[in-house]
């Protein structure tokens, strides 16, 4: 035997390349891309790198906690699992080994209405699962699917409101990738024998929403904000929070990075319903800028997906056991206690 003395990735970027050696490259590049040029995928991960964090001294604020409470829900970071489609693609267990690494994590999974096994079997991992939604037009089968993630236990609704048609994504039309391969399907979409099609609808308004609002109990999150008026909508339509996303560039593409859109929401928000971020966080660092730019808590996307796909359950573990001491360090550093703490505010705070 041979002794290995690679020392495997040690951090989140280091994922991507191990998931892209072992991938099938259509699938990496459906996980990969994003829309037409990809602006907005650069310009995620780019708006990161123009904030700088300037730390606090001697505040003696010990080894910090990190963990927060989102809507009522605990978790054990502010870092939650972004809804992504399809995890089957990366590894043959799919959503439960992603739910099983989220909940040793102790961390928040959004599963995604487009997962390739059902919320139910993904919540019998015992992960803490928010669900994700496409409203579709046909509200009797999205309120099936709604209670369905509420009998599940999914605590949190998260409507996704950037998608009234699909991106246009070049590297997957070069790949002629346009179906799911035999054997895996859109588990939750499954009905008498037959797989409903997702739609995605340009005639979702303002009053579909309120419907929704009336349909459930759960908190509901609309996902893909980027405008302050829609986010003022948004609050008085009655949502309990906002994420703050472009969906990782994969849909308009040219977008604002979404970092740059989060301190003109926080403002007109004023603190009324938590904010939420994602596209491009990569780093602990880049946790700590999106909480003093106003984020409650930031989402994660491919990362898991290269973690699932270099190491099933291990591999996302990984890339969140990673990630948290990076966290970890950064607020140390930083000399916060806890998430919390960490704010724009010059004189009290972590300027980001
Ligand atoms: C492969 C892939 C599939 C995705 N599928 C969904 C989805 O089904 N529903 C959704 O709301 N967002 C979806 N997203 C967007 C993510 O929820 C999230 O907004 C984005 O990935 C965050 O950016 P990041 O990948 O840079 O972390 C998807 C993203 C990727 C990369
Ligand atoms: O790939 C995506 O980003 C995504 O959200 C999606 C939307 C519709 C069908 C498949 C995936």
């Amino acid at each position: 035997m041979t002794l290995d003395l690679t020392p495997g990735p040690v951090n989140l970027r280091d994922f991507e390349t191990a998931a892209r050696d072992r991938l099938d490259p259509v699938y990496y590049d459906y996980f990969a891309s994003g829309a037409q040029d990809e602006l907005t995928v650069a310009a995620n991960e780019e708006a990161f790198r123009r904030h700088s964090l300037v730390p606090r001294v001697l505040r003696g604020a010990g080894r910090p906690r990190l963990d927060v409470t989102v809507l009522g829900t605990p978790a054990a970071m502010p870092v939650l699992l972004a809804p992504t489609a399809f995890h089957r693609l990366a590894h043959p267990e799919g959503e439960p080994a992603t739910a099983r690494a989220a909940a040793a994590a102790g961390v928040i999974m959004i599963a995604a209405m487009l997962s390739t096994v059902t919320v139910e079997e993904i919540a019998a991992t015992g992960a803490t699962l928010w669900f994700q939604l496409y409203p579709q037009p046909d509200l009797a089968f999205t309120g099936s699917l709604i209670r369905r993630a509420e009998a599940a236990g999914c605590r949190a609704l998260v409507v996704t409101a950037d998608s009234p048609a699909l991106g246009r994504n070049e590297r997957g039309d070069r790949n002629d990738f346009h179906d799911l391969p035999a054997g895996i399907h859109c588990a939750n979409m499954g009905e008498n024998g037959h797989v409903r099609q997702v739609v995605l609808s340009p005639d979702i308004s303002w009053e579909y929403l309120d419907r929704l609002r009336a349909m459930t109990s759960l908190p509901i999150l609309l996902k893909g904000v980027l405008h302050p008026r829609d986010a003022r909508l948004a609050v008085e339509h009655g949502v309990d929070g906002i994420v703050v996303s472009n969906h990782g560039g994969r849909q308009l593409d040219t977008t604002p990075a979404s970092l740059d859109r989060l301190p003109l929401i926080a403002a007109e928000v004023g603190g009324r319903v938590p904010l939420l971020l994602d596209g491009g966080v990569r780093r602990g660092t880049d946790v700590v800028k999106a909480l003093a730019l106003g984020a409650t808590a930031v989402a994660i996307g491919r990362p898991v997906l290269w973690g699932l796909a270099t190491g099933g359950e291990e591999g996302v573990g990984r890339v969140l056991s990673l990630l948290r001491a990076e966290l970890d360090n950064a607020l140390t550093l930083c000399g916060a206690a806890t998430p919390g703490e960490v704010t724009g505010d010059e004189l009290g705070g972590i300027l980001a």
